[in-house]
């Protein structure tokens, strides 16, 4: 075989054929949450997390609501064997907030793991040892009878440390790790071996913890396997069904939704998704699928930049801007046709109405993030993207046409750049384009209001003082009147449009006027304290344009004469 070789590798084998449910299933709750951040988490990292470390992130854990938190493997390292100390000595834990320690097999471990505990009122003891053929030849060397007798005497070990605590809550869980990837006959017959031990009952439960160990195989095998073992298990009433997903084919969500609708009903993750090789399952994004689709998570994830703070912090691990539902970029709309039907839709919600904003799959206002970040313009964006943009920092609201004339300008300049810009620089390419203030400037101007509207308008032309008068059926018309009168050039308002103006401008009302001077179509804009000064100061910028451009074409023609 060459070094990239299929042939190499098989599929996994699929479960036996059985009447399968989950596919028709929606999931309607949240399910119990366990975090597994300060072990699966803590073991993943290149330097474990230090006592004070764990602190903060329990701390942040526990803020976010979740009530069963696995604080680590007690029994193999000294700052989880102290951090379960200063948890029960200090009184850190919460009511309604349940611990769970990890402990393989092996008597002497698991007599420290209760040494650990001393003093708790409640706990959840989480015995495993592995079970995938691969495991049983290659790294135990068992027969299947040998790794069920792993398990029965870790079973017994741990009942008869607990039954020394008798005034302790104990909660015992099972996991045969690497259930994925071991045959589901052995996965039941191994479960059961376990629950003949510890003799679950409805009042008091075990909980079986079904690992995705290592993600072999797509999340719809993983859903089959935790059905085909619910349907198969006995006591099924006296057992939690828990799922533990890892993400090595990138689908440990997936895993974890699917096997929730598949009947499992606890789901072992960790905040941000870090944790052995690719990761553990995500609780942010697994709880954020839920929230998204009106089903109450039961987490509050209303501040998750808190969130990624602690945990990229404890962990040294920086989140990819990307992330699912709580990337910085993520509510950014770059792309053109995104910034229009975003600007659309958003133009259009009402506060109390079901959220229906195209390309926003919730409200960003959600989690504390604004809709500064939503659209931003770069070479990629379109008239709707700056549009948003001036409207949103400067209540600027441009006409069709002028958008028509700017985005072409936008777009080169932002390739220009290679680069995002920003409101303000959209703002100063549009009064660069389209505002010129020389050399024919307003000086002064009063409007008498008989029939007509009459104008006597003073102004500054080439360095001369010019006043002129005229008549029309507004300030604009009685100007172009004068101003045809003067000069004997055609001028016509092709468009118009003014507006008052928010934001943070200094003037106060804008106007847009496209005007064809003696044939040219010109378009222009300007700003001023009123609505009427705007609207003459546009006029006056466009004809200051239209001279500019037939001055550059006539030195072009001078030039090709
Ligand atoms: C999928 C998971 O996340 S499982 C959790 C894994 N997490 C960790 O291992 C982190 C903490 N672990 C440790 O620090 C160490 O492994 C310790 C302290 C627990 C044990 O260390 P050591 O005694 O040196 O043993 P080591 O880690 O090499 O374990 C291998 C031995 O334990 C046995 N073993 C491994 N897992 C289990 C288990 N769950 N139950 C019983 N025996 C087990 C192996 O067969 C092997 O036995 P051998 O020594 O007879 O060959
Ligand atoms: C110990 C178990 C639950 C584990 O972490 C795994 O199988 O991934
Ligand atoms: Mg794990």
């Amino acid at each position: 075989m060459t070094s990239f070789d299929h042939r190499k590798y098989r599929p996994v084998a699929r479960v036996p054929a059985f009447d399968r449910q989950w596919p028709d299933r929606d999931l309607e709750s949240a399910p119990t949450w366990v975090s597994e951040d300060l072990r699966d988490g803590n073991q993943a990292l290149l330097e474990p997390m230090s006592v004070e470390q764990k602190k903060r992130l329990w701390k942040q854990i526990v803020r976010v609501g979740i009530e069963e938190v696995v604080v680590g493997f007690p029994s193999a390292s000294q700052p989880d064997y102290d951090f379960v100390r200063w948890l029960i000595e200090e009184d850190q834990i919460p009511e309604g907030v349940t611990i769970s320690v990890l402990v393989p097999c092996r008597e002497h471990l698991i007599e420290k793991t209760f040494e650990s505990l001393v003093g708790i009122s409640r706990a959840i003891i989480h015995l495993y040892n592995s079970t995938s053929t691969t495991q049983r030849e290659r790294v135990f060397e068992m027969d299947r009878q040998g790794i069920i007798d792993i398990a029965v005497n870790g079973a017994r070990r741990v009942r008869e440390h607990a039954s020394r605590y008798p005034q302790v809550d104990w909660r015992f869980q099972y996991s045969p790790e690497s259930f994925s990837t071991t045959e589901i006959d052995f996965s039941l017959a191994i479960c059961e071996a376990v629950m003949d031990v510890w003799q679950p009952t409805p009042d008091s439960r075990c909980i079986l913890n079904l690992p995705n160990t290592v993600e072999m195989a797509g999340p719809h095998h993983h859903a089959d396997q935790i059905e085909y073992f619910c349907q198969n298990i006995s006591r099924r009433d006296s057992v939690i069904i828990s799922v533990h997903t890892h993400n090595d084919r990138g689908g440990a969500v997936a895993a974890a939704e699917l096997a929730l609708l598949a009947g499992a009903e606890r789901v072992e993750g960790t905040l941000l998704g870090n944790g052995e090789r690719t990761g553990n399952m995500d609780i942010v994004t697994l709880a954020m699928n839920l929230y998204s689709q009106g089903i109450d998570p039961g987490l509050d994830l209303s501040r998750p930049d808190e969130i990624i703070q602690v945990v990229t912090e404890c962990t040294g691990i920086p989140m990819h801007p990307r992330h699912p539902w709580v990337g910085e970029m993520v509510y950014t709309a770059f792309s053109g046709s995104h910034q229009d039907a975003i600007r659309k839709s958003l133009r259009k919600q009402g506060d109390d109405e079901p959220w229906q904003v195209a390309y926003l799959p919730i409200d960003p206002r959600d989690i504390g993030r604004d809709y500064q970040a939503v659209i931003r313009v770069n070479s990629q964006s379109g008239k709707g993207g700056m549009t948003f943009l001036l409207e949103r920092d400067y209540g600027i609201s441009l006409p069709r046409w002028m958008m028509l004339a700017l985005a072409p300008l936008v777009q080169q300049e932002s390739e220009r750049l290679s680069g995002e810009l920003s409101s303000e620089s959209i703002r100063r390419l549009l009064f660069a384009t389209f505002m010129r203030e020389a050399p024919l400037s307003l000086v002064d101007y009063r409007l008498s209001r008989a029939s007509e509207e009459g104008l006597t308008i003073t102004l500054q032309n080439d360095g001369e003082r010019l006043e002129l008068e005229g008549k029309g059926n507004g300030a604009m018309s009685a100007f172009m009147n004068a101003w045809q009168q003067h000069t004997g050039q055609q001028v016509g308002i092709l468009d118009y449009n003014e507006h008052s103006l928010g934001g943070d401008s200094d003037a106060d009302a804008i106007a847009f006027v496209q005007l064809n001077v003696d044939g040219q179509r010109v378009s222009a804009v300007a700003e001023d304290s009123d609505t009427v000064s705007a609207s003459l100061k546009a006029v006056i910028s466009g004809l200051n344009l239209a001279r500019e451009m037939a001055g550059a074409s006539d030195s072009l023609s001078a030039m090709a004469e």
